[in-house]
């Protein structure tokens, strides 16, 4: 479903916002984690056409990105993380004028942006100036979209990026629903373990990490987090990762955690903000 090799961005002011990036995926959805300047909507944009690489080759659903981007965007739907809806349009109206847009007749647009907005939840605001709903609900409206187009793969930037933690859960429900592959891009560790069943891991430009959550940990497996001791120090506290036996004897002298994705972050030097 989605391949890449060696993608590489430089941006016009010298920026390497992709260096190599090299990974393959066929999971339902996958998601690309990492922290602010991690180079993931660089990623998206390239998958999703926006953006010419500077090099490599990245294909999705076997089309070449930038050889068959034409046919691509056909099958593709893009959401991007500014994406906001026109204040005074409603919901339904959002959707039937995305769908015509996309090349739907009016009255198959109307079916399925209605079909759409019940599934999601947006069917009692469907007719509510967008001005009028809540950040969750706003942010919804773009999801209803991705799902209304049936496209084969959809890219969401940051889907949930600023929402309060139950529109987070709101969306999460909703992209769970959806039929078509999704490739999500995050800053929260948290989403991308409940929403994919990979998870790429960039980090300044490169992949850190890929695999599932379990593969992804599998290099500290027995291990714990320890705080308060060790060479790796983040903001004021220094960390480090012991063996679960070891960790015994130094309970009540320092904090100890379980290890989760966040770790690798560490480990690598990324650590998240
Ligand atoms: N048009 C541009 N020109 C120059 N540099 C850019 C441009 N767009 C992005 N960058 C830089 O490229 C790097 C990767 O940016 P990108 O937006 O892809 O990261 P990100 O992981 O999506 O970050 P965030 O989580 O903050 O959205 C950053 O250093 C950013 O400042």
């Amino acid at each position: 479903m989605i391949e890449v090799e060696d993608l590489t961005k430089i941006y016009r002011d010298g920026t390497v916002a992709l260096n190599g990036v090299t990974f393959s995926s066929y999971s339902k959805v996958l998601s690309v984690l990492g922290r602010n300047g991690a180079g993931k909507t660089t990623l998206m944009r390239i998958l999703s056409t926006q953006l010419l690489p500077t090099k490599g080759v990245a294909r999705i659903l076997g089309l070449d990105v930038v050889k068959e981007d034409r046919r691509l965007r056909d099958l593709i739907v893009s959401i991007p993380q500014e994406a906001k809806p026109v204040g005074f349009a409603s919901p339904l109206e959002h959707l039937t004028m995305f769908l015509t847009a996309r090349g739907s007749s009016i009255s198959n647009a109307l079916e399925d942006s209605r079909r759409a907005l019940k599934e999601i939840g947006l069917w009692e605001v469907k007719d509510k100036p967008c001005d009028d709903l809540s950040g969750g609900m706003k942010r919804k409206v773009f999801v209803a979209m991705a799902l209304a187009s049936n496209a084969e793969l959809i890219f969401l930037d940051e889907p949930t990026t600023g929402l309060d933690p139950i529109s987070r859960l709101e969306v999460w429900s909703v992209i769970r629903t959806i039929r078509s592959k999704v490739v999500l891009t995050t800053h929260y560790m948290e989403e991308a373990e409940e929403l994919s069943q990979e998870i790429v891991m960039l980090g300044k430009g490169k992949v850190i990490a890929k695999g599932t959550k379990e593969e992804l940990l599998a290099p500290l497996k027995g291990k714990v987090r320890v705080e308060g001791i060790g060479d790796r120090v983040i903001g004021r506290t220094q960390i480090t990762y012991m063996d679960k036996e070891s960790a015994r004897e130094i309970v009540g002298k320092a904090v100890i955690k379980p290890v989760s994705l966040e770790d690798l972050f560490i480990i690598n030097g990324e650590e998240m903000n």
